[in-house]
């Protein structure tokens, strides 16, 4: 259960049975399909039981307070663990406390990139494991930090592959060269015996994603680009010959230790399948994807697998080979458990609930009651978000159009770069590569007035993906810097046209993060690349990272923090579109929500029945930890 406080009882008003219950399991079984069904989750089973009203109900079920770790437990014990009458009262939960992480040296995980906040303990430790060469699964609600975690997976595999690419040039050298004659010369029985290098670089990350944009997003690419399947329609075995016919993408396959995945609700089972069996014959190896560790990241609540003609599709959870990867003995499977983006507890559980299609007659009133236009002081409206993209492009024109202030165009230059087998692109495919994988426009109109969105990190942990404001001049560099606008260090890094006037904006104040104010900026040109397989570019774009604003479609918002935001909800369409849309939100204050019914909110019957058991699992396991970090436990 996602928390920004700590949740153990919920306390059923309306429902099958009333009353306090303590796993979600229970209680969903009483509010699930429960017309105006009432609950609410409390840190104190007292005030639990206030609320719902009802006392001496509570279905205080030992077995499962006590269910992954009571195993341990049991095997010596007949009876589950009380604390002793004088242990002290249960402290505030340190594990949600922020932390810099400790490692021993060898699994020493130096940590987030540029502008990220510091790990959060949780965090830190599935870094360790995966450090540790586990295949893991982390997913979690909207907010709760995957994006931030992954980012510092990379970062770490980076460092390691580098440490890595010179002890095994060292390994070769000493192989090949003892004796003088080398390993397969007469050499003496030490050189006979030492290892031969093995192929397989266990810090060779694959860095990847379902979808361009976002592989774009961690520098990564395409799932499919990297294993060399293109749309990956082809049976499998067809797919593994074509694999095989590429020297450069079979090399690939069997150099690397560890594969990426990110957005991997959006992965379908049978290519998941497909994957894995290419996995095993390419890298000669019966293991379960030939033996690569499998880094998967996402959240199976938020958008499905884009359905293909028939419009069925399977979750990745759902493909035959998953549960030999992922499994509860490995223990493998974890969701990221506290909530960053947004502050208020209430908040926080409204989006809890409606992340499985739930949500109580109390919460409805409150959601309906957010249909009103927020002032901001200076003007600067929120960012509006719709289902569709021809909704997004006509509300964009319309309102650009109705600026009376003179337009300026700003033109990108696009590089084309080569594929992973070395084709190269010329212009055409390049513009059409980039228009796909990133939301970088070809063509940028822009006016004084228009609200803009920042596309891109600024790397000073300030302006980020996703800030936004007003354009309220045109300067050169050096006439922004003469009237002392600021101007991100990274701004220079695409070193552009000193003559050129770029947008001067007025970016909005981040009222949820310390140390963060309003204030003017400078946004010249910069660049994005999209990359082949092998991390180089397969075409680069030269353009000012900004978009308009007053319009974007829900699929592009996936993954950015929204100070302001205005969403009509209309025209939803999928399950969990409702959900991805009003977890930009970081305050129900700046939220606008048009058209909100509760038929809106909708989640997948399959992953709620599957996250069920290890999310409940995980509760568990998390409350025999308070109980055996708070409590000084009879029976040991
Ligand atoms: N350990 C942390 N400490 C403080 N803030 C954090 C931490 N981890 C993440 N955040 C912040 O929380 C917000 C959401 O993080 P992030 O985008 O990584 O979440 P996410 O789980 O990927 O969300 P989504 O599923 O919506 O894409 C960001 O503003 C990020 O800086």
């Amino acid at each position: 259960m996602p928390k920004s406080g700590k949740v153990k009882f919920y306390a059923v008003r309306r429902g099958r049975q009333p009353g306090v219950y303590t796993t979600w399991e229970e209680t969903a079984k009483q509010v699930i399909q429960f017309p105006g069904a009432v609950h609410k989750s409390f840190s104190t089973y007292q005030q639990a039981e206030r609320w719902s009203g009802v006392s001496g109900r509570a279905e205080r079920s030992p077995d499962s307070t006590y269910l992954t770790s009571q195993k341990h437990w049991r095997a010596r014990h007949n009876s589950p663990p009380r604390c002793r009458p004088s242990s002290p009262l249960p402290q505030a939960k340190a594990k949600s406390a922020t932390i810099h992480p400790h490692f021993p040296p060898e699994h020493s995980a130096t940590g987030q990139s540029a502008g990220d906040p510091p790990l959060s303990e949780q965090q830190a430790r599935i870094l360790a494991r995966i450090l540790n060469g586990e295949s893991f699964f982390f997913t979690g609600s909207a907010g709760t930090g995957k994006s931030v975690l992954l980012r510092a997976i990379i970062k770490a595999f980076k460092e390691r592959e580098r440490e890595e690419d010179e002890n095994v040039e060292t390994h070769w050298r000493d192989y090949l060269n003892d004796d003088g004659l080398g390993a397969r010369g007469r050499g003496s029985r030490e050189s006979r015996d030492r290892e031969k290098p093995t192929a397989v670089k266990r810090w060779k990350l694959g860095v990847t994603a379902s979808t361009g944009m976002a592989g774009v997003n961690i520098g990564g690419s395409t799932v499919h680009s990297w294993a060399g399947v293109g749309l990956g329609d082809l049976p499998a075995q067809k797919l593994y010959e074509k694999i095989l016919r590429n020297k450069i993408t079979a090399t690939r396959w069997r150099t690397t230790g560890a594969l990426i995945i990110d957005e991997i609700s959006m992965i379908d089972a049978t290519l998941f399948d497909k994957l894995e069996e290419i996995a095993r014959k390419v890298r000669h190896d019966p293991r379960p994807f030939g033996g690569l560790q499998l880094i998967l990241s996402g959240d199976f609540f938020q958008l499905p697998p884009v359905a293909k003609g028939s419009n069925t599709y399977a979750f990745a959870f759902e493909a035959s080979s998953w549960s030999q990867i992922f499994n509860r003995d490995k223990n493998n499977i974890t969701s990221l458990t506290r909530v960053f983006r947004q502050k208020e507890d209430h908040f926080v559980r409204i989006l809890e609930g409606m992340r499985r299609g739930l949500i109580s007659d109390e919460d409805v009133i409150l959601l309906k009651s957010l249909e009103r236009q927020v002032e901001y002081e200076g003007g600067i409206e929120p960012v509006g978000l719709y289902p569709q993209k021809s909704e997004v492009a006509t509300i964009n024109a319309a309102r650009l159009g109705a600026l009376t202030t003179p337009v300026q165009i700003f033109l990108a230059w696009d590089v084309p770069g080569v594929t992973s087998s070395g084709y190269a692109l010329d212009q055409t495919q390049a513009t059409a590569s980039l228009d796909r994988n990133t939301i970088w426009p070809k063509e940028l109109e822009l006016k004084v007035g228009a609200l803009v969105m920042l596309v891109t990190n600024m790397q000073d942990g300030v302006l980020v993906n996703g800030s936004t404001g007003i354009v309220v001049d045109f300067m050169t560099l050096a006439d922004a810097m003469a009237e002392g606008i600021s101007s991100p260090a990274a701004a220079f890094g695409g070193a552009p046209n000193p003559e050129t006037a770029w947008p001067v904006v007025e970016i909005t104040p981040v009222k949820h993060a310390s140390g963060k104010h309003s204030k003017r900026v400078i946004i010249p040109s910069m660049s994005v690349d999209v990359l082949n397989a092998q991390g180089k570019p397969e075409a680069t774009r030269y353009q000012v990272p900004l978009i308009l604003a007053w319009a974007l479609t829900i699929h592009k918002s996936q993954g950015q923090t929204l100070e302001r935001v205005k969403i009509d909800l209309t025209k939803i369409f999928v399950e969990g579109q409702t959900y991805v849309a009003i977890s930009r939100a970081v305050s129900l204050e700046n939220l606008e929500l048009k058209n909100f019914t509760p038929d809106r909110v909708m989640a997948h019957r399959r992953v709620i029945e599957w996250a069920r058991p290890f999310e409940q699992e995980q509760a568990d396991e998390e409350q025999w930890d308070d109980l055996v970090t708070n409590c000084d436990l009879e029976g040991y």
